[in-house]
């Protein structure tokens, strides 16, 4: 059984509680452990994970967040730079799903964090899972 930490960026409660309900749905599925820490934003997300992979004591991640574009560049900044530093990590054997959704309205994050819609969630602890199944087959 694998242990895998849900970092999320709790930005957006109610759209959180949607994508970690298929995250978890699809982990438990598999047979494995999941566990939620808690950020502010989606730019802790990355730091998070550093921080924690140093333990030993997760087998994979699943990021999940919600970045709204509003009136400045800083949706740019905020969607970029954690999907870059996450990707980043991933590049360092560390088995990462990304589901934080970068959207430009609530009605677009509402279809994608549910479950029984886009399931990003849900598809983010997929490629965490299936990138666990790499890390054990070829980690060196
Ligand atoms: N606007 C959103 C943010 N902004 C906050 C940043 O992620 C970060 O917490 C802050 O800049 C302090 O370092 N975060 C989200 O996850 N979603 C947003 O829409
Ligand atoms: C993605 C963001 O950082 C955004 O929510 C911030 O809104 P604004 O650009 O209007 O300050």
């Amino acid at each position: 059984m694998a242990r895998i930490l849900i970092v999320e960026a709790r930005f957006y409660e109610h759209l959180n509680d949607q994508l970690i309900e298929g995250a978890r749905a699809v982990i438990e599925a598999a047979g494995h452990e999941t566990e939620v820490l808690t950020v502010p934003g989606a730019l802790e997300v990355p730091g998070a994970i550093a921080l924690t992979a140093e333990s030993g004591d997760y087998d994979g991640f699943v990021a999940i967040g919600v970045v709204i574009r509003g009136e400045t560049y800083h949706f740019e900044i905020v969607a970029g730079e954690s999907a870059r530093a996450i990707m980043a990590l991933t590049m360092d054997g560390i088995a990462i799903g990304n589901g934080i959704l970068t959207v430009e309205n609530e009605a677009q994050a509402q279809v994608r964090a549910d479950p029984a819609q886009k399931d990003k969630g849900g598809e983010a602890a997929r490629a965490a899972l299936a990138m666990m199944a790499l890390a054990e087959r070829f980690a060196r």
